[in-house]
Parts: structure tokens; sequence; C-alpha cells
């Protein structure tokens, strides 16, 4: 276990934001440690680092329950990219994105970039569901518990196993088509005040994956860490400070008594 006592200061952030249960967790457990395991549903949120060539990058999973709604805002500050997720499979969840989800994100840094994520598609189409993910091993990966939350006295409630039809394989009836999330796409830079001929296409940054099979979900994390680098190079010119601070420093937070929140 890496000493996290002189962990290195992350480069640049980025965050999961999403409905509870569209598979959040699960996707960062696939991406960083290859796996897909039980879960249960986060509180406050974590993070994980990875290394990226010589940059480390802190991606923050969050709590998707209404209750937490409120520290979504916290989570999104000074994030460089938002991954905004929903389950293909419930419409409700892309509508959440925008009514619930977008307002959290006025936080993030002024070129924040956008991916739209529709998971959980093992369900409803059988090419992700065929899909093997890679099982390398991710090279070098901490997850960490964000101490800032209020801890709660939650009991850990295992989220609902996924619908029992996927355990048989039958393919689920997709409720949101692609063209669902490239029109949110759109409607999200709109918000932003930013000009569509100018961003990223919506093709690139509208991803359907499985955190189930793996499908899609290096790409879609490896395609953001490209796309964030150039605000890496940004920050570091801007600041030259040294790419490593003391956690002890941060040690002086006041941490409640009890179960610190964790994911
Ligand atoms: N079939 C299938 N099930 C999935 C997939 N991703 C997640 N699940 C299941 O969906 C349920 C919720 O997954 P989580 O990763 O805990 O969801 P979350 O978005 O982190 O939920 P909160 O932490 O409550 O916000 C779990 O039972 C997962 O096993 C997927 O790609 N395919
Ligand atoms: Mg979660």
């Amino acid at each position: 276990m890496p000493d996290v006592s002189k962990m290195k200061k992350p480069d640049v952030k980025l965050v999961l934001l999403g409905d509870m249960n569209v598979g959040k967790t699960s996707l960062l457990h696939r991406y960083m440690e290859r796996k897909f395991k039980e879960t249960v549903s986060t509180v406050g949120g974590a993070f994980f680092l990875k290394q990226w060539g010589p940059y480390n990058i802190s991606i923050w999973d969050t709590a998707g329950r209404e209750q937490f709604h409120g520290l979504g805002s916290m989570y999104c500050r000074g994030a460089a990219a938002v991954i905004l997720t929903y389950d293909v499979t419930n419409w409700q969840s892309l509508a959440e994105l925008e009514e619930r989800f977008l307002s959290l994100t006025d936080t993030a840094n002024h070129d924040c970039i956008f991916a739209i994520v529709g998971n959980k598609a093992d369900l409803t189409d059988s090419k992700a569901q065929l899909s093997q993910a890679s099982d390398k091993p991710s090279e070098d990966q901490t997850e960490c518990e964000d101490e800032r939350t209020e801890p709660q006295e939650l009991p850990a409630c295992p989220t609902p196993p996924a619908s029992p039809t996927s355990l048989s394989g039958v393919m689920l009836h997709k409720q949101v088509a692609h063209e669902d999330a490239i029109a949110l796409y759109g409607r999200i830079l709109r918000y932003k005040g930013l000009d569509e001929k100018s961003s990223l296409p919506a093709e690139k940054m509208c991803f359907e994956t499985s955190a189930k099979t793996g499908y899609n979900v290096d790409a879609l994390f490896e395609t953001l860490f490209d796309l964030v680098l150039p605000s890496i190079l940004r920050k570091r010119n801007e600041n030259q400070e040294s790419p490593t601070v003391d956690l002890e420093d941060y040690r002086g937070v006041n941490r409640k008594k009890g179960k610190s929140a964790c994911c």
C-alpha cells in the first residue's frame, strides 16, 4: 500500500456525477482495479489517484443519493472534467443529469470538459455484453477517503442487485438512445455558454459503457486523461509549485469522532 502521507499532489481532478445506482463506483472499480465487484451506495465521496505518465490524476466518486446532493458542488470545485453518468435502461437517470446535477458543475473550471456516459450497456446491447474486459492491472492507484465530508452514521445499504434479467442475459429495453445523450450534450454546452463549433464534438464525448464487462471503460477514462493534459500543463506553467505536498499539513482538518465517510 503506497505511503499516502507523501502522496503526490494531484495535477488535475475529474469527477463522476449521476443518480444513485447508475454505476459510478462500479466504473471506477472496473477501470482502477480491473474488477466488477459488489458495491454499497456511496456515502459522501472518495477519490482514486491515477498516475498517467508523469501526471497524477484524481478521479472523484460521488454519492448519487438525494441526501448528499449538497456535497456535489464541493466535489466539482476546480474539476477539469465531469463525467455525467446515467443508466441506459433508466430514462429518469438521464433526466436527473440536467435537472439535478448540471448546476453542481458551476464550481468546476471554466474550461471544464463534459462527458456523458450511459452505463449498463451490457443490459441492452449484445456487443457490450460480450465485450471482454482487459484485466491488465492499473499501474498506480490509490483509493482515498474524503475526510472533509460529515461522517454519516448511515448503515451501508447494499444497492439492489442489477436487474434479475441481466442474470439470465436477456436484453432489457434500452430507454435512452445515443441521440438523447448527444442532444443533452448540446444543451449542456448552451447552458455553459459554449459554442458547439469550438467545443469537443458530442460524438466524441458521449459514451456507452459497461462496468460489468469493461466495454468502453478504458476508452472513456483515457480519452478524458488526454483531453485534460493541456489544463495540467497550463496550471503547472502558472503555478510552478512543487508537485508534492506533505499530507500532514492536511491532518489539521478537524476530523469528527466516529466512522469517517467513505465510499
Ligand atoms: N449489469 C450491470 N450492472 C451494473 C453496471 N454498473 C453497475 N451495475 C450495478 O448497479 C448497481 C449500482 O452500482 P454502483 O456502482 O454502486 O452505482 P453508483 O452510481 O455508484 O450508486 P451510488 O453510489 O448510490 O450513487 C450495483 O448492483 C452494480 O453491480 C453495469 O455496467 N452493468
Ligand atoms: Mg457509488
